[in-house]
């Protein structure tokens, strides 16, 4: 039933209804800025009254830093509704991708946020909806249909309901003696498949975690590593006695593909990968390889030669119970494109290229 529940937060998130988002401290009815639109948000907010809650990047890039609560800078910040705060401006507020086309916002002032632990949590359920982090909150706890707790936030992507739902032989370019396996759970609409090459022989498979990247896998972007990775990592695992590729559904390190284009958009402006997340609001980086260890679980392997140059996919995955007997590299040349961005995961994100 949790789960359900914020099935149904994201769904409403998006198409801009409302959603009350509870926690240990209070509740919050709330919109998402990004589903708001001179109709819905007159429908939610018919006064003009709700307050703009955003995270605490963006109230520092809109130099409302001084604001922030001194016991804990990463909570979220309220800003006062102003008369002129409609929804294009809370939408400005939302996008940093916005602010060199508007670049004269404000003054703002702070709001006292009422409950800090619902408002975090109505941060990461942005996340999960693949939305900006930043929301209109009602004045009134009122009526919502939706309502989520911070627990049902939290429980959605836990990958301990993830369970096989089928299984196909798929001859690929790279390997013909390879079986395709799809993995479902209940509450998350996104599959997850890993695809098995060659036959166990007793030990370890090559292994790699292959997060989705719709520009890189299918338009062969050049502004990232993802495509060669992919077709680099099926020919190792071809050559190997057996592996497995697990494909993640975790676009954009976890943000979704539209926050990641947000995060492109702002390194035409000039910031870095690590940069763009973090001035979106998000994690640097939002993956959780718990779905990969349940995915390996679920095939019966409990250790694996894992094809990766970042270690916190390592230890991602031994943290989460599968033993990586080897960390395999895989090194593939720079072109003009990405030469920033595999330096950035280099110096920043501790990437041993
Ligand atoms: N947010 C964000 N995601 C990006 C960007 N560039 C690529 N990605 C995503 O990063 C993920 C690719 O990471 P991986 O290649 O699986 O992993 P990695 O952390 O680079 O580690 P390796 O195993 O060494 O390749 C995909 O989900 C891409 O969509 C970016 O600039 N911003
Ligand atoms: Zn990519």
């Amino acid at each position: 039933m949790e789960g359900r529940a914020a099935a149904r937060a994201i769904d409403a998130l998006r198409r801009g209804w409302p959603v009350t988002v509870s926690a240990a401290d209070g509740a919050l009815r709330l919109m998402a800025v990004e589903g708001a639109d001179a109709v819905t948000l007159a429908a939610f907010d018919p006064d003009g009254a709700a307050d703009i809650l955003i995270s605490a990047t963006r109230a520092a890039t809109l130099k409302l830093t001084n604001q922030r609560a001194a016991a804990d800078p990463d909570q979220p910040v309220m800003i006062a509704r102003t008369p002129w705060i409609d929804a294009g401006v809370a939408m400005a507020i939302a996008d940093p991708v916005r602010d060199l086309g508007s670049p004269m916002k404000g003054p703002f002032a702070t709001a006292p946020l009422p409950a800090p632990l619902a408002a975090a949590a109505a941060l990461r359920l942005a996340r999960l909806a693949g939305i900006l982090p930043a929301f209109l909150i009602a004045k009134d706890e009122g009526e919502s249909e939706v309502d989520v707790s911070a627990a049902a936030i939290d429980a959605y992507d836990d990958a301990g309901r993830l369970a096989i739902a089928t299984r196909a032989r798929l001859p690929v370019a790279a390997a013909e003696n390879a079986e395709i396996v799809a993995f479902r759970s209940p509450e998350e609409p996104r599959e997850h498949v890993a695809l098995i090459i060659g036959r166990p022989d007793g030990r370890p498979p090559v292994v790699r975690l292959h997060s989705e990247c719709l520009t890189g896998d299918v338009l062969e972007s050049l502004k990232c590593d993802c495509g060669p990775q992919l077709h680099e990592a099926l020919h190792r695992i071809a050559d190997a006695p057996w592996g497995i590729l697990l494909y993640l559904r975790q676009e954009g390190r976890g943000i979704g593909l539209v926050n990641k284009l947000r995060a492109y958009a702002l390194q035409d402006q000039g910031f870095d990968t690590v940069d763009a997340n973090v001035r979106l609001g998000f994690a640097i980086d939002a993956r959780d390889f718990s779905v990969a260890a349940r995915m390996l679980k679920l095939l019966g392997v409990g250790e694996v030669r894992l094809l990766t140059n970042n270690p916190q996919k390592v230890a991602g995955l031994e943290a989460a119970g599968i033993a990586v007997a080897e960390r395999l590299p895989i090194i593939l040349p720079a072109n003009p494109h990405n030469e920033r961005y595999l330096a950035t995961k280099r110096d920043r994100t501790g990437h041993q290229l």
